[in-house]
C-alpha cells in the first residue's frame, strides 16, 4: 500500500483541507496520513474561525510518521503562518518524496488562510521545494507579483513561479471567466507546458475543489504515475467530483469524491500541447 501525507489545515464542514484530502486519497486507494496545522471551525457557508497548531506540534505530527512509514509523496494545503511554513520547510528540506504544494490563501467566503506576511516564507523556503506548484489565479497573482488580466500573463506569472525552483506550476483556470471551459495550464521548468480542457460545470458547490485537485496529484504520485500522467488524472477526478455534487448545506457546497468511481462514463478532458 501506498504512503502519502497531507500538511493541512481541517474543515470542520468535511469539504476542504485535511478532509477532502483524506477522502480523496480513500477513493484513490492511497494509504493516507495527516498533520494538521489549524483547526478551522467552518461549513458550507464559510469560515468562523481559526486555531492554529503551533509550529513545534507540527513537527512533532510530521516526525511521528516519517519515523515510521515510508511516505510516498506528500502535499501541503492551508499553512497559515510564516513560522509553520519554516518549520514544514526545514523538515522536507531533509526528505527526499515528490512535494505537491496547493499554496492555500484566501477561502471563498473571503477568509485569510495564511496570514499576508508568510508570502515571503512560502516563496523562499517552500517554493523551492515543491516537485508541482498548484495555484488558482489570485494565488498566482500574490506569488509572481502578475496581475493576470489575459491569456498571455498566465505564462508571464508562471515564468517567474518557475524561476523560484518550483519544477512544475499547474495554472488552475477555475477563477477565469471562461463560461464553458475549465482550463488549467501546465508549465515545467524545462521550457514544455500543455493545456488541460474540461466542460465548465454550472454550479455553485466547488467548495474544495483546489485541495481535491492537489490531493488526487498526491496520490497518483504516490501510487507511481509519472508528473504528467498524475495531473491528468487528478484533472479526471476533480471534473468528476464537480460534475455530480451531493448538495450538501446551504451555501457552496462540497464536491463529490465517491463520483470517480461511481460515474466512470462521465467526463472527458482534453490535453493539448500548449
Ligand atoms: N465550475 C467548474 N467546472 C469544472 N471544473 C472546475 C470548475 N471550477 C473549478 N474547476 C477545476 O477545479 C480545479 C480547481 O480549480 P480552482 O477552482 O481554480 O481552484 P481553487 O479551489 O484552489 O480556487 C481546476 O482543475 C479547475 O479547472
Ligand atoms: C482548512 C481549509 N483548507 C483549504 C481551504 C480552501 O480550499 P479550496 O480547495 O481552495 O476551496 P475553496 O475555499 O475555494 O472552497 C479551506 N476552505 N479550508
Amino acid at each position: 500500500m501506498d504512503v502519502v501525507m497531507t500538511i493541512a489545515g481541517s474543515d470542520s464542514g468535511g469539504g476542504a483541507g485535511i478532509q477532502a484530502d483524506l477522502k480523496t486519497f480513500q477513493e484513490l486507494k492511497a494509504f493516507g496520513t495527516s498533520v494538521i496545522t489549524a483547526l478551522t471551525a467552518q461549513n458550507t457557508m464559510g469560515v468562523d474561525g481559526i486555531f492554529p497548531t503551533t509550529p513545534d506540534f507540527v513537527a512533532q505530527q510530521m516526525n511521528s510518521v516519517f519515523q515510521d512509514f515510508d511516505v510516498k509523496a506528500l502535499k501541503t494545503g492551508m499553512l497559515f503562518s510564516a513560522e509553520i511554513i519554516e518549520t514544514v520547510a526545514a523538515i522536507l528540506k531533509e526528505q527526499d518524496f515528490q512535494i505537491v504544494i496547493d499554496p492555500v490563501m484566501i477561502a471563498k467566503g473571503g477568509a485569510s488562510l495564511l496570514q499576508q506576511e508568510a508570502v515571503v516564507a512560502l516563496n523562499t523556503k517552500l517554493l523551492p521545494l515543491a516537485t508541482v506548484l498548484t495555484p488558482n489565479i489570485p494565488e498566482a497573482e500574490v506569488i509572481s507579483g502578475v496581475a493576470i488580466r489575459k491569456e498571455e500573463d498566465i505564462e508571464i506569472a508562471a515564468k517567474i513561479i518557475l524561476e523560484k525552483g518550483v519544477q512544475c506550476v499547474v495554472m488552475k483556470g477555475g477563477h477565469l471567466e471562461d463560461l464553458q471551459q475549465a482550463t488549467d495550464t501546465v508549465f515545467f521548468s524545462d521550457g514544455t507546458s500543455f493545456k488541460m480542457q474540461s466542460k465548465r460545470i454550472q454550479t455553485k458547490h466547488t467548495h474544495g475543489t483546489g485541495c481535491t485537485f492537489s490531493a488526487a496529484i498526491t496520490a497518483f504520485l504516490g501510487k507511481g504515475y509519472s508528473l504528467q500522467e498524475a495531473i491528468i488524472a487528478a484533472k479526471h477526478f476533480v471534473q468528476r467530483a464537480i460534475a455530480h455534487p451531493l448538495n450538501l448545506g446551504h451555501g457552496h457546497g462540497p464536491t463529490n469524491h465517491f463520483a470517480y468511481q461511481e460515474h466512470k462514463e462521465t467526463d472527458e478532458v482534453l490535453v493539448y500541447e500548449s
